[in-house]
């Protein structure tokens, strides 16, 4: 499958003109001396060397500003390089970013045949295809507007309409999807996957964790214009977010240490080639559990709640809420489908009386996911003297999707008037559930569904 590259990079390196005062520039262009320059360089990319093999497909991820479009630009050629090489091959169709590609004054239309045209199409061509561009898109009339009408929306959906109807060798796609509505996003996927499926290579830019891994065949992160690592898409993902996640203080650590691993270094085509005879081998890789991996939970710093809302206190205090694995080790990124304690002490400050304690798992957008109570409230503990401390312990088994969550945590006593907060603590710890690739179940969580498919005779 993977005969020859369809891109090589070798050694890229960009750097950007950065002028300090705005008439710099135009110094620079009236008196570009030798000696004296109007600017100072910013190197968006420093020295990336990387190949794709022919029908691989390869996501790139990394924090804001780390070069991912310089790089996207510069295979595409619409981004000339400052040294080093890039070499395609094969026709390739880009959705880089809104503005890139179309032109504003023609219609919806007349872009297509433009843009098909660029793209290597002939006028014939693409009279064929126009029907399927048209009705992919789904613009309606618009199609015969100028794009500078159109809103971002519908300017991806032409964009990604010709981008993926041209028959591309190589589909390069830069986050461009998440601008379109949830069910055109669905489609491009499903074309991506056909497009995948026909041998094409596609090399991608995404902030979601799910899409790369559910996606890529090797995923690549970049960071600081560097190449920090390549890997299985589960390996990289979680380590950019690692990355993403930790405190400001630890980053250089973080990144000495990945760099340290050494996974930043070339795979050659050689490499590419010895994968190529072990094909399936190849796709097991990429396939692999998170535990297949060696991927263990682990804690992370910088996972702290900005949002933590506490209630007052009434008697007793929520202290060291977190999680821990079965063995005690404290842990906030969980490997899905494990089984972990979410635990917490309640110092009782006065006597209390039929108390009980109950925790919540809610996700990014405030949504209740799950939660327990440690008793019916006829099953209390009855009375809990001043100076005791309780232990909490809610043992769960992770069957959340990937993503961001976070735990609240409440103790309840008995009062005259009924039962009653006398701690509660909203957002007081959060987790990351890490991405896994052989999921069936979708939505937040995995109810064990047993999926059956079959032709009725
Ligand atoms: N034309 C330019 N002039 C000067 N600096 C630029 C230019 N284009 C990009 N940069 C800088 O180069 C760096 C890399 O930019 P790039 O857009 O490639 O990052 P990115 O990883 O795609 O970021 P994001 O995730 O925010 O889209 C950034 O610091 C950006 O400010």
């Amino acid at each position: 499958m993977f005969s020859k590259s369809a891109i090589e990079v070798r050694d890229l390196s960009k750097a950007f003109p950065i002028y300090s005062k705005p008439h710099h520039r135009l110094m620079q262009m009236v008196m570009p001396g030798p000696k004296e320059r109007w600017f100072r360089e910013f190197r968006a990319l420093k020295n990336i060397s990387l190949d794709v093999a022919r029908g691989e497909t390869v996501g790139i991820v990394g924090r804001n500003g780390s070069g991912k479009s310089t790089l996207l630009q510069l295979i595409c050629g619409t981004l000339s390089p400052t040294s080093g090489e890039v070499r395609v091959n094969g026709r390739i169709a880009a959705l880089l970013e809104l503005g890139a590609g179309f032109n504003p004054e023609f219609t919806g239309r007349e872009n297509v045949f433009l843009n098909a045209a660029v793209l290597g199409l002939s006028h014939a061509e693409i009279r064929e295809k126009f029907a399927e561009i048209e009705a992919f898109a789904d613009i309606g009339d618009f199609i015969d507007q100028p794009v500078k009408s159109y809103s971002s929306g519908m300017y991806v959906r032409l964009a990604f309409a010709v981008a993926i109807n041209v028959s591309p060798e190589i589909l390069i796609v830069d986050e461009a999807l998440s601008v379109g509505d949830e069910g055109f996003q669905r489609k491009c996927f499903a074309r991506i996957d056909a497009i995948r499926d026909s041998g094409a290579t596609v090399l991608f830019v995404s902030h979601s964790a799910s899409t790369v891994v559910d996606l890529c065949d090797r995923a690549i992160l970049l960071d600081h214009g560097e190449l920090l690592m390549q890997g299985t898409p589960k390996q990289v993902v979680s380590t950019y977010q690692k990355l993403l996640y930790a405190p400001a203080d630890r980053v250089a650590q973080i990144r000495a240490e990945i760099l340290a691993a050494g996974t930043n270094r070339i795979a050659s085509s050689k490499e590419i080639e010895v994968v190529d005879e072990e094909g399936p081998g190849f796709q097991r890789a990429a396939d692999a559990t998170v535990e297949e991996d060696g991927i263990q939970a682990y804690w992370e710093e910088g996972l702290k709640p900005s949002s933590t809302i506490l209630y007052e206190q009434r008697g007793a205090r929520i202290d060291e809420p977190h999680l821990q694995t079965l063995s005690g080790e404290k842990v906030n990124v969980l490997i899905p489908g494990e089984t972990y304690v979410y635990t917490y002490k309640v110092r009782v400050e006065r006597t209390l009386s039929n108390v009980r304690c109950g925790m919540m798992i809610r996700s990014l957008t405030g949504i209740e996911v799950g939660g327990a109570v440690t008793a019916m409230s006829k099953d209390a503990i009855s009375i809990v003297g001043s100076g005791e401390v309780l232990s909490v312990r809610f043992r769960f088994r992770c069957l959340l999707a990937s993503g961001t969550y976070f735990l609240n945590a409440g103790v309840l006593a008995g009062f005259e008037e009924g039962e009653e907060y006398v701690d509660r603590r909203i957002d007081v710890a959060m987790f990351r559930v890490m991405p896994y690739s052989d999921r069936l179940a979708t939505g937040f969580v995995d109810l064990d569904v047993v999926p059956q498919i079959s032709v009725a005779s």
